[in-house]
């Protein structure tokens, strides 16, 4: 082994100890070292470009000066706990932070504790700037959000679709099958919605559709499901209620609707509905003798509530 001198060794040492400090100023990441009290002791070029301070503003200055105030007691904490963890203590967590212009930035920050030449502990901490990282995933979750709400609701009246609401049907279903609670379902139809369209126009038509609508819904119980079916054609699902009670629920529902005028023309408009209690078999069966019922209140005049004369 080659024999070093004592001169040597302390010129290699001192060359070590200046590689470790351009190391730390030429890290891209943020690096930065608190006192047990959590008092900046150093700041890295990167860690002070990031945040928009100069080294001075920030040395000297408590950590909580990066952190929104929200946080600032719980960081304060676990930073004081940090400082009394065993030695070999690492953190790594998400944060936000608020940058010198006080925007808000997040960063993953992995703190360690280390020992000072004066004996005393320090945290060493480590940040990476996730804040872009954060935003596209937020913007994806915002758009998976949107693509699940569009693939169950129809877009124009934000009722359940078709599809939603036969699933639906079907759950309710089960659960009458479970636990024998009554369940009832609606069918309505607009009265004459084509000579609407024809005289008024497809717009007015529309806005006539996501008025009614709105209206249908505030009159139902919390519980009720309402689906657009397709085209002027709807369902309520009714969990908990018997044919009697729906009647007189879809009685209110008729009023409320013939009552109302509509457009700048005060047009009224009219609804025609079917009921029928579940007793047994398929959504679709259940689906078909509201369907009948409804028919026939369209043959009886338009403008009335029919309750299926057997349940399927
Ligand atoms: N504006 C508008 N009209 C629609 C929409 N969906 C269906 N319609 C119209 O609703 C009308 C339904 O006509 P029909 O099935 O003949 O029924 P109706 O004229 O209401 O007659 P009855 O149901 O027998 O009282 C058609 O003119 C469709 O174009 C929609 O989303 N917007």
């Amino acid at each position: 082994m080659k024999e070093i001198s004592p001169d040597q060794l302390y010129q290699l040492f001192n060359r070590s100890k200046r590689n470790t400090e351009n190391v730390i100023k030429a890290a891209p990441i943020g690096i930065c070292i608190t006192t047990p009290s959590g008092h900046f002791e150093m700041v890295n070029p990167a860690y002070c470009e990031f945040y928009g301070y100069q080294q001075e503003e920030l040395l000297g200055q408590h950590f909580t000066q990066v952190v929104p105030e929200e946080n600032r007691a719980v960081l304060a904490a676990l930073h004081e706990e940090f400082m009394q963890g065993n030695e070999n203590q690492e953190l790594r967590q998400e944060w936000d932070v608020v940058i010198k212009n006080g925007e808000r930035r997040t960063v993953i920050a992995e703190a360690a504790r280390i020992e000072a030449d004066d004996g005393e502990p320090r945290k060493v901490t480590f940040i990476i700037d996730i804040t872009q990282r954060k935003q596209l995933e937020e913007r994806l979750k915002q758009a998976n959000e949107r693509l699940d709400h569009l693939a169950h609701h129809d877009e124009l009246t934000e009722l359940l679709n078709r599809r939603a609401g036969l699933q639906r049907l079907d759950e309710e279903i089960k659960r009458f099958k479970r636990y024998g609670t009554p369940l009832s379902i609606a069918m309505y139809d607009l009265d004459d919605f084509k000579a609407f369209n024809d005289t008024y126009g497809h717009s007015a038509g529309d806005s006539v559709l996501q008025q009614i609508t709105t209206l249908v819904s505030e009159r139902l119980r919390d519980t009720d499901l309402h689906i657009r079916l397709g085209g002027e054609e709807f369902l309520i699902i009714m969990p908990g209620v018997n044919a009697e009670e729906a009647y007189q629920g879809m009685e209110r529902v008729r009023k409320s609707v013939a009552q109302q005028s509509f457009t700048e023309h005060q047009l009224t408009v009219t609804l025609s509905s079917g009921i029928v209690s579940y007793a047994e078999g398929s959504g679709s069966r259940l689906l078909d003798h509201a369907d009948k019922a409804m028919y026939q209140a369209k043959q009886a005049g338009r403008n009335r509530v029919v309750i299926a004369s057997s349940s399927p």
